[in-house]
Parts: structure tokens; sequence; C-alpha cells
């Protein structure tokens, strides 16, 4: 299957997205085949066959979900959705702020700024459960964690604060950006899972 990739492009990273799935996309020889573009509209979204949810802020992306018409749409989105920090948060079934409106996609409550304003960003190395070629290097940036999560949900990574990165049927969510360093091994394996093959020459 050829990929067809939409960012979320209403507020957050948008650029450092589409680059790592175009990065991703090239070493599993798919580059030329693929297509990845941002989305703003109910029309765009039909467009695509995954998503990236990039991180930003959760609450103002919401409120921008719902005025362009695009909660109801995302809700019922067939493809898988990649989901960083801001969009973890929006995945969610549970979060305690009501600013969000949650699109209730993963069975998980999440705690928006769960390591509050003291230790706004920190990088870890993180044992992610099924991930070949060693532990990964996560860069949090006011990050939120997966406070509970229900039997559907794998549970791939987790530190001593929670869990940072889950994955339910085709969605994965991560606490953290890795969208911001060059290791696309995280893009590689939620691409594997909608079914895009590493192209062997
Ligand atoms: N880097 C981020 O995406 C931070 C997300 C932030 N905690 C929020 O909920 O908006």
């Amino acid at each position: 299957m050829d990929a067809k990739i939409g960012v979320l492009a209403l507020q957050g990273n948008v650029s450092e997205h589409i680059d790592a799935f175009l990065s991703a996309l090239e070493r599993m020889g798919h580059g030329l085949s693929s297509e990845v573009f941002e989305v703003r509209s109910p029309a765009d979204l039909a467009e695509c066959n995954a998503l990236a949810l990039p991180g930003g802020e959760s609450t103002t992306i919401s409120r921008l979900i719902d005025k362009n018409g695009l909660y109801e749409p995302l809700r019922a989105f067939p493809g898988g959705i990649f989901a960083t920090c801001a969009g973890m948060v929006l995945m969610a079934c549970h979060v305690e702020d009501p600013r969000i409106h949650p699109l209730g996609l993963i069975d998980m409550a999440v705690d928006r700024n769960a390591f509050g304003r003291q230790r706004e960003s920190f990088e870890a190395d993180l044992a992610i459960d099924g991930l070949k070629g060693g532990p990964f290097h996560a860069v949090f940036i006011r990050a939120p964690v997966v406070k509970s999560a229900g039997n559907a949900v794998h549970i791939l990574a987790e530190i001593p604060q929670g869990i940072v990165a889950v994955e339910q049927g085709r969605h994965l969510a991560l606490s953290f950006h890795p969208e911001l360093g060059e290791d696309t091994r995280l893009h590689e394996r939620f691409l594997q899972r909608q079914g895009i093959a590493i192209l062997v020459s």
C-alpha cells in the first residue's frame, strides 16, 4: 500500500512531523510513491490513510478541531493515528481539563502537564516494548503521562511518573517527540502496522 500521510496542521510542530514521516518512508523504500501533506479540513482528512496529531497546545488544538468541523470526522477516521504530546492528550477518553474535548480513540486517562513547571523538558533513554535496536532517546517537553489505561491498550514504555507510550489497534500515542530526532524507528513501526511494508530491493 502506498502511504498518504496527513499531519493535522491547526497548531503545533507540523513541519517536523512531515519531515520525519518523509524520511521514515524513504528509509522503508516508499519515498517516491508516498505523500505527506497538511490536514486542515474534513476534505483533507478524507484524502489520507494515516494521520499524525502533533504536539503543541492541546487546549488550542481541541478548540480548532471543533471549530473546523473535524471532531466527528476524526472520531470516524478509519486509518491509524500517530499522536505525540498534545496529540496524545487529544486521543484519550478522559482528560481533567474542561477545555479539552478528547477524541476518545484510546481507552486511557491522561494528565496534561504531569511534570509541572519545574521540569518543563528533559530527555531519557526508553526501553520500548518490541522495538529492536536498543533504547529510544526521547525528548519530553511539558509532557503528559497516561494515568490509567484499559485492557485494549498495549503499554509500550513507562517511567516512574507514568506511562509514556501506548498502542491501541492502529493508533500510537507518545508523551515525547520522536519527530525532533533522527531516529525514525517508531514512525517505521507505525507505518508497518498500517500495512506499509519495508521494500527489499
Ligand atoms: N509539547 C506539547 O505538546 C505539550 C502539550 C501540553 N502539555 C498540552 O497539553 O497542551
